[in-house]
């Protein structure tokens, strides 16, 4: 069965894209089928992977989400581009902020990214989406074509009130368009291991929201290297294959791939 992660968190700047891209080239090289689909205006996935033009791209999430509201068929494949490391990637652009404002005028509005993927997601094992910095109608979208939500929080700032607003959301859309939707985990990024600061932030997060809301066991250290891997369009394996954020990554990969398997183990045992 298909796993769509929705990698989101409503404040900007947070590590978003950059665990997309290497999470998502994690699970290809442990052989997984991979789907990355950027859902951000500004391109930033897009423009990471080396289309560094996003706005120059004729089709994109915008178009497909278009053709399911006008109800036209898809292509095979539509939009979909292939990247080197071996990952697909549904890019956006500006257009996106366009389908931001005609969504709100839109029947089953909250849905439309939910049956696209629908349509495409059977040729994959995995289809993570890299939300926006915003909590308005596509990432809705995403939230409701979701089986989970991993939130990426940078670890020297204490996202107490942003959190508080995206589990509300995350609550409003179980509520209603997608009852099932759960927390994958929350990801401390840019840690710098001098400080504590990561372990009290772990330690106030669990304190405020409670032990449901799990956070990774693995910390992505703060790394000029892995600022450097968007201008290249590759992903931190190839441009710093020994390097910590490297390790890291393919840390947090085995982790996801061990939840899963963990849940399905789970499931698997209540409907016996
Ligand atoms: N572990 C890290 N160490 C150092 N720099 C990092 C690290 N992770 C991300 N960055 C850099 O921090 C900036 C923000 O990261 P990123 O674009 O992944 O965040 P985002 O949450 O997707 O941002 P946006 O909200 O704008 O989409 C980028 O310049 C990125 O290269």
């Amino acid at each position: 069965m298909t796993k769509v992660i929705a990698l989101a968190n409503q404040k900007g700047g947070v590590g978003k894209t950059t665990t997309t891209v290497n999470l998502g080239i994690g699970l290809v090289r442990h052989g997984k089928k991979v789907l990355l689909v950027d859902a951000d205006a500004q391109g930033n996935l897009t423009d990471s992977l080396g289309w560094h033009e996003p706005d120059n791209l004729h089709k994109t999430l915008a178009t497909v989400m278009g053709k399911i509201i006008t109800d036209e068929p898809l292509q095979k494949r539509e939009g979909i581009l292939h990247h080197a490391e071996g990952i697909d990637l549904l890019p956006a652009n500006i257009e996106l902020s366009a389908m931001e404002v005609s969504l709100v005028n839109t029947m089953s509005r909250e849905t439309i990214m939910r049956n696209y993927l629908e349509e495409v997601k059977k040729d994959y094992d995995y289809v993570l989406i890299d939300c926006m910095p915003s909590l308005g109608m596509v990432t809705v979208n995403a939230l409701t074509a979701a089986d989970s939500v991993l939130i990426p929080v940078q670890a020297h700032y204490l996202p107490a009130k942003g959190m508080s607003q995206l589990l509300q959301t995350i609550s409003r859309v179980k509520r209603n368009t997608n009852p099932d939707l759960r927390i994958e985990g929350v990801l401390l990024t840019m840690v710098d291991g001098r400080t504590n600061l990561s372990k009290d932030i772990s330690f106030i997060l669990r304190r405020d929201f409670g032990d449901k809301l799990k956070v990774f066991k693995t910390e992505i250290p703060m790394a000029v290297k892995v600022a450097e891997t968007s201008a290249e369009g590759k992903s931190i394996y190839e441009y710093d294959k020994s390097g910590r954020a490297a390790a890291a990554y393919e840390a947090l990969t085995k982790e996801v791939m061990r939840n899963g398997k963990q849940r399905e183990k789970h499931q698997a045992g209540l409907s016996r």
